[in-house]
């Protein structure tokens, strides 16, 4: 458990509801220079941002001012719109109520009505039916064809520069299957890392297309996103097809040329607006038929140029949301397999891993042994799902399970009305809080010298340096991104909006966006600090440590390799790591107070500007690394903040409900109210008062019954029936369940 004492003082206690915020004045606050300057002396200190994370270089670079293709891939992340409230759940209560009460229980993928019996069943029956409903749920995606299905969407021409795209046949609610659909082209991160260039040779060599790329073409340094790209390629190349796949093939837009030399050399791949009619979405997918076609025909002549190819792979593969399987499903299924046969020990896997480790990867000993985990970073071509195009408010979410893309709605979407996804990751998670996030888009920008991107980007290392373009970016790092990988500007609500604010609250945002990589690095080195500060070694200011958990992710800092010699230098033991806990606490209260004072900036700005409540949702929805950077500071002090857990959950829920983000913020938000609930109850325990009707254990604790937990775990289940339909509870229940232990061992691991 990762409670601990509260911090009431903490400088996002104001922070009660991000739709009312607190309007005190701060003067000058909307001076943009004097917001820089405060800005600037609070971060004086702050250590610059590393090089860029991603390569400028790639081996299939087209002429233009293209992105290189290491950052020419899709980055699909999550979708819909709507607000968290206006999500799945809105209207939840009652429908969840009566399906405890009616024991309705959810229904799988393939439709199976596993309904598990949660209340008045004997236990085993009980687990049995919790099985059952999780099996109907998990089952097949991964372990063998999923007949792909099309719920109420149509292929339309859009007009207005989008090409094509789809629209709804009737309206959808907010969890509604709209898609489901195995992928033509498929690769993940494993398998292709240690390719290399030699993926690149094979493409090369396995056949004799004119116009593929030639050896000398390839950097030798082909890193993992240009190896997995050049595998699509391969892939695509390489099989044969159905006729009524290779017609969508030849149907497919490519990026729009980037000049009008870039057509002339590149062989004019077609753009979105270009483009005929596509095939309705049951004939691609072939729903409806029982004839087994042949696959017999070669990829179509169009795209057998190389840059055709490479600009067709660009604008129609995408990474879907989370940038790996399914997590919360992968976990679930592998509880419900452990429960059929037994848990898989670390040492079988150990074991199993030594039988299988016949490749030679100088892999040896359990030192390097990791567990297995979900997949990461697909990147495919799902069939007809190509024809969705990006909002940076989506109304659906796709992600995929085995090699199937579910597409489900994730706001409720009015007939004949054009859904869509993100292109970008969403970015709001913890990964993205420690950087760990290997998932993420790059958004390096070659600077064209021109429009709002470029001069966002002469100033802001959010753009140029170490951090990258997700869909909780600013709009001008949004577009830039969109811009350079899909060559279009995008339009959407959101951004609209969003262009639409204060000139110099716009600034203040982009100053903040500019400078929440620092802090995130701040935040690293502190823990790293911590790192080598062992629990429990007491110095003179450690009263207010009582409690502490050293629980909290935690990753070393670059800087901190030399940080450690220096201290280890010192000499003794217990001086080192005195200062090391001294220093931990210096750097965790910097980061802190210099977040807080953001908050405190942008909250002053949208109250003298008196913003409407939408207004205020946007401008803070492109500051939410900030709000994830204090929260993950204040966890790693013991901290917790109720509400601001609520009010980053509730802004990833109104920007991409049903996406992984909003689902882990949701939890989140859940357990802490559960932690904030419990030590009231604990406390008031203490001081002899009554103690309110409680029920049993969660995670060690009595579970109270509070409004503030019973309201968190509505939104909470919401979210969750967003992003995977009508679950049974049961099956809720193991989602949370898994990801809970999960997160419980990888802290224990940390
Ligand atoms: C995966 S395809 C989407 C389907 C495409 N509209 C078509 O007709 O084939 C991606 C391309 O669609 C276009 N597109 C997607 N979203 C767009 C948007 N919000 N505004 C304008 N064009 C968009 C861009 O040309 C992009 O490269």
């Amino acid at each position: 458990m990762r409670l601990i004492g509260l911090n009431r003082q903490s400088p996002c206690a104001h922070a009660q509801d991000s739709a009312a915020m607190p309007t005190g004045a701060h003067p000058g606050a909307l001076m943009r220079t004097s917001i820089k300057c405060n800005a600037k002396t609070q971060l004086a200190t702050q250590p610059e941002a590393p090089a860029g994370l991603w390569p400028m270089g790639g081996p299939l670079r087209r002429s233009g001012c293209r992105a290189p293709s290491s950052q020419r891939f899709v980055a699909v992340a999550a979708n819909p719109a709507g607000s968290d409230s206006g999500g799945a759940g809105g209207s939840e209560p009652a429908s969840s109520k009566s399906g405890r009460r009616n024991g309705k229980g959810g229904r799988g993928y393939a439709g199976a009505g596993a309904g598990p019996r949660a209340r008045g069943n004997a236990p085993s029956e009980v687990a049995a039916a919790a099985q059952a409903a999780a099996d109907a749920l998990f089952t097949n995606p991964g372990a063998g064809p999923l007949a792909p299905q099309v719920g109420p969407v149509a292929v339309a021409e859009l007009g207005g520069g989008r090409g094509r795209g789809l629209v709804t046949t009737r309206t959808v609610q907010p969890g509604e299957l709209l898609l489901t659909v195995r992928s033509l082209a498929l690769a993940w991160d494993d398998g292709l890392a240690a390719l290399g260039s030699s993926l690149a040779t094979d493409l090369v060599g396995s056949e004799p297309v004119p116009g593929t790329p030639v050896e000398e073409d390839l950097d030798p340094d082909l890193d993992l996103e240009d190896a997995k790209f050049l595998g699509l390629q391969r892939q695509l190349l390489s099989r044969r097809y159905t006729l009524r796949e290779a017609e969508w093939l030849a149907s497919l837009c490519g990026l729009p040329p980037v000049s009008e030399e870039g057509a002339e050399q590149g062989g004019g791949a077609q753009a979105a607006a270009e483009l005929p009619p596509a095939p309705a979405l049951e004939t691609v997918l072939g729903v409806g038929t029982d004839t087994v076609e042949r696959r017999d025909v070669s990829l179509p002549e169009r795209l057998r140029n190389r840059d055709i190819l490479a600009d067709v792979v660009q604008a129609n593969a995408f990474m879907p949301d989370g940038g790996c399987e399914d997590a919360d499903v992968y976990w679930a299924r592998r509880q419900v397999e452990d429960l059929a046969v037994g848990p898989m020990s670390l040492d079988d896997e150990y074991e199993a891993k030594v039988d299988n480790d016949d490749d030679d990867d100088g892999w040896e000993g359990d030192e390097e042994f990791e567990p297995a985990g979900p997949r990461v970073g697909p990147l495919g071509v799902w069939p007809g799902a190509n024809l969705l195009n990006h909002s940076c408010m989506p109304n659906t979410v796709a992600y995929v399970i085995g090699d199937t893309l579910f597409v489900r709605a994730a706001r409720k979407v009015s007939s004949g009305s054009e859904i869509t996804v993100s292109y970008l990751p969403v970015g709001g998670g913890a990964d993205t809080v420690f950087g760990g996030d290997e998932t993420a888009a790059a958004a390096e920008v070659e600077d064209d010298g021109e429009g709002a991107a470029a001069e966002y980007e002469s100033s802001s290392s959010v753009v140029s340096g170490g951090s990258r373009g997700t869909l909780l970016s600013p709009v001008e790092v949004r577009r830039a991104v969109l811009e350079d990988s899909y060559g279009f500007v995008c339009g959407c609500s959101r951004c609209v909006t969003e262009e639409g604010l204060d000139p110099k609250l716009r600034a203040l945002i982009a100053d903040i966006a500019d400078s929440t990589q620092g802090l995130r690095e701040d935040l690293e080195t502190a823990l790293a600090w911590a790192e080598v500060a062992p629990d429990g070694e007491d110095d003179e200011d450690d009263e207010d440590d009582e409690g502490q958990s050293k629980k909290a992710p935690r990753k070393k800092g670059k800087q901190q390799t030399a940080e450690d010699d220096d201290e280890e230098g010192e000499g003794e033991a217990g001086g080192t790591t005195s200062a090391s806990r001294r220093q931990w606490r210096k750097a965790a209260a910097s980061v802190v107070s210099q977040a807080g004072a953001y908050v405190e900036l942008m909250d002053a700005a949208m109250g003298k500007l008196k913003l409407s409540m939408a207004e205020q949702e946007t401008a803070q929805s492109a500051v939410v690394p900030l709000y994830t950077v204090l929260w993950a500071a204040l966890a790693a002090r013991g901290e917790i903040e109720p509400p601001l857990s609520e009010m980053v959950a509730s802004l990833v829920g109104s920007v991409a409900p049903g996406s992984a983000d909003h689902l882990w913020w949701r939890a989140n938000a859940l357990e802490t109210a559960q932690i904030l609930v419990a030590e009231e109850e604990m406390e008031a325990a203490a001081a002899s008062t009554i103690v309110r009707g409680a029920t049993a254990g969660f995670g060690g604790f009595k579970r109270p019954e509070d409004d503030r937990v019973a309201n968190a775990g509505k939104r909470c289940s919401a979210a969750f029936k967003t992003r995977y339909g009508p679950i049974s509870r049961p099956v809720y229940k193991a989602l949370l369940k898994a990801r809970r232990e999960r997160e419980d061992a990888e802290r224990e691991d940390a």
